[in-house]
């Protein structure tokens, strides 16, 4: 059974540690500025791949710490993603993250990870995150692709025309959800 409970987490109001600039830490501070680009990170690695110092130019919001991890980098943080090539700092930050009641994701260990990063399709403002419980993330990658192809670009059209009769129907919350869903109906 799959019991992960999704949640659309409002990442510019939080700061994120990322811990590894290598191809993990490069590959998740990709998904976090593609969906968040305003997200506050702090990436923290002695060695930092040139994809990152690249991507920290464009985003003033992700800065770079050129070091080895040290806990002292939890202070002010409230999620955390590692993936170091070292295990035992892995863990290390890990167990780090418990004692200060922080969320962390241990992207090659789904057993330490508290959440995983999903597969994301964007059409507008509508956005489907993808999850195989850990199962196979290819698979979700493909289903993303197929999900993305099948989806008018026309449905941001249906979403704002939406949000225009909801600002404007009168009466209360029983009478308003009424509408919205007869008016919906044809989505079926
Ligand atoms: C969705 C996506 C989001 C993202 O990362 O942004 C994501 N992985 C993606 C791609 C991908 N990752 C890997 C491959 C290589 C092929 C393969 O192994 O399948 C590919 C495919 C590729 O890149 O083509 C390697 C891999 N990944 C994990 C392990 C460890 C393990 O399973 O034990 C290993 C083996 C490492 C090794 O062998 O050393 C673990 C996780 N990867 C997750 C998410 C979480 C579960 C998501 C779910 O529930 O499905 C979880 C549990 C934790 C986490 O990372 O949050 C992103 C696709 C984005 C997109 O394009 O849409
Ligand atoms: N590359 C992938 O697609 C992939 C996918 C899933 C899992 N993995 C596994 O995840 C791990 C990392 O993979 P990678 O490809 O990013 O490795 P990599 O060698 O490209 O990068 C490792 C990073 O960890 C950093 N690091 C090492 N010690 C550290 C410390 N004490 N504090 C902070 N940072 C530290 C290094 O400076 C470097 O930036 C490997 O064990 C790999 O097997 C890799």
């Amino acid at each position: 059974m799959n019991t992960l409970f999704p949640i659309f987490v409002k990442a510019e109001n939080l700061h994120t540690l990322i811990v590894g600039g290598g191809y993990v830490g490069l590959e998740k501070t990709t998904a976090l500025l593609a969906n968040s680009p305003d997200a506050r990170i702090t990436l923290v690695a002695p060695e930092i791949r040139a994809e990152i110092r690249e991507l920290a130019r464009q985003h003033p919001k992700l800065a770079l710490i050129q070091e080895p991890y040290h806990e002292l980098f939890l202070a002010d943080k409230d999620l955390v993603i590692v993936g170091t090539n070292d295990k035992n700092v892995n863990r290390q930050v890990q167990a780090d993250c418990k004692n200060r009641r922080i969320l962390v994701n241990v992207a090659d260990t789904p057993d330490l990870c508290d959440f995983y990063l999903s597969s994301v399709v964007k059409k507008g403002d509508l956005k489907i995150a993808i999850s195989t419980n850990g199962k196979s993330p290819t698979f979700a990658k493909r289903f993303r692709e197929v999900l993305e192809d099948i989806l008018p670009d026309s449905l941001q059209e249906t979403l704002d025309n939406l949000t225009a009769i909801r600002n404007q129907l009168k009466g209360d919350f029983v009478q308003k959800m009424e509408k919205l869903n007869e008016i919906t109906k044809v989505l079926k």
